[in-house]
């Protein structure tokens, strides 16, 4: 399936990855794609417990019982499910809290297991649900739900933070860990360095970072949470990930019409090529 290698799908219009604010996509003028609802920030009990990883536990819980009395819509819609990992205070929560609701946050505290966010976008006329897992950055809030993080996952965003070295370096321990998850290869996975708004205080060179998410097929966005002039290229990150899941998702509907014998391309395919991803 030749949509099954996201590498090459990955690249940026004209070859490389995208890089630099955002630039390389902000001439994606979403025509096809339309943002339904603002957001949906499910219930957020992880927030107030701090006290132990295992407080996390029932949050989950709660939210999984939420997902399931809205079966009816989810037979509808499609869900992506996207995850966002990467080193404590790179911004996880920010991007996210960008991307659903529109805003910066005022405050934040440390992620405890996982929030969701979710948003109901259009693409080429089907309604897709986004839903974003914001994880925890800190081991001790992440260890009860790493295996609910990565299971079922569609696609992931890796982010650290332009100012911090650190959380660059340690990029490479948390694809380790998602691919000890068995995260197949074919699950688009973006690269995304926050912060760009602090301009005096960067210590990851933009082509420094290209060239990892180039060696490990990624698309890269350097960005800014905080900065509303960046907020087109933050619903870029997810969007852009929605559509090539769209689009592989409809490349497996027509492999199953070749399996039953049909030679016609779905209409779901023929539309493939009309998406501004
Ligand atoms: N200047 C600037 N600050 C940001 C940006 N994004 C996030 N921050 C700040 O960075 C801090 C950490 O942000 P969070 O979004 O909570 O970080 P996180 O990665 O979710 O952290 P954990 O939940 O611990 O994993 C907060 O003080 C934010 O206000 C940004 O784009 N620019």
């Amino acid at each position: 399936m030749t949509n099954e290698s996201p590498e090459e799908e990955s690249r940026a219009p004209g070859g490389g990855a995208g890089v630099g604010m955002g630039a390389a996509r902000r001439g994606r003028a979403d025509d096809n794609v339309t943002i339904l609802t603002s957001s949906m920030d499910f219930p957020r009990a992880s927030r107030s417990r701090a006290d132990s990883a295992n407080d996390a536990a029932p949050s989950f819980t709660s939210s999984v019982e939420l997902s399931s009395s809205s079966l009816e819509t989810s037979i509808q819609t499609r869900i992506f499910k996207i995850i966002v990992i990467g080193d404590s205070n790179v911004g996880k929560t920010c991007l996210t809290f960008r991307f659903t609701g529109g805003s910066f946050p005022d405050k934040t505290e440390a992620t405890i297991g996982v929030d969701f966010r979710e948003k109901a976008v259009e693409i080429e006329g089907e309604t897709i649900k986004v839903q974003v897992w914001d994880t925890a950055g800190q081991e001790r809030f992440r260890k009860s739900m790493v295996e609910h993080y990565y299971r079922n996952v569609h696609a992931v965003v890796f982010v650290y933070d332009v100012t911090n070295m650190a959380s660059y370096r340690n990029l490479q321990t948390w694809i380790e860990e998602c691919n000890g998850h068995r995260v197949s290869a074919s699950v688009p996975r973006v690269l995304v360095g926050n912060k760009c708004d602090l301009v005096d205080q960067i210590q990851v060179p933009s082509n420094m970072a290209l060239k990892f998410a180039d060696a490990h097929n990624m698309l890269l966005f350097e960005t800014s949470a905080k900065d509303p002039k960046e907020s087109q290229n933050v619903d870029s990150i997810f969007m852009s990930l929605a559509c090539r899941l769209k689009a592989q998702k409809s490349l497996l509907y027509r492999d199953v019409e070749r399996e039953e014998g049909k030679v016609r391309l779905s209409q779901e395919t023929e539309t493939k090529s009309s998406c501004p991803c």
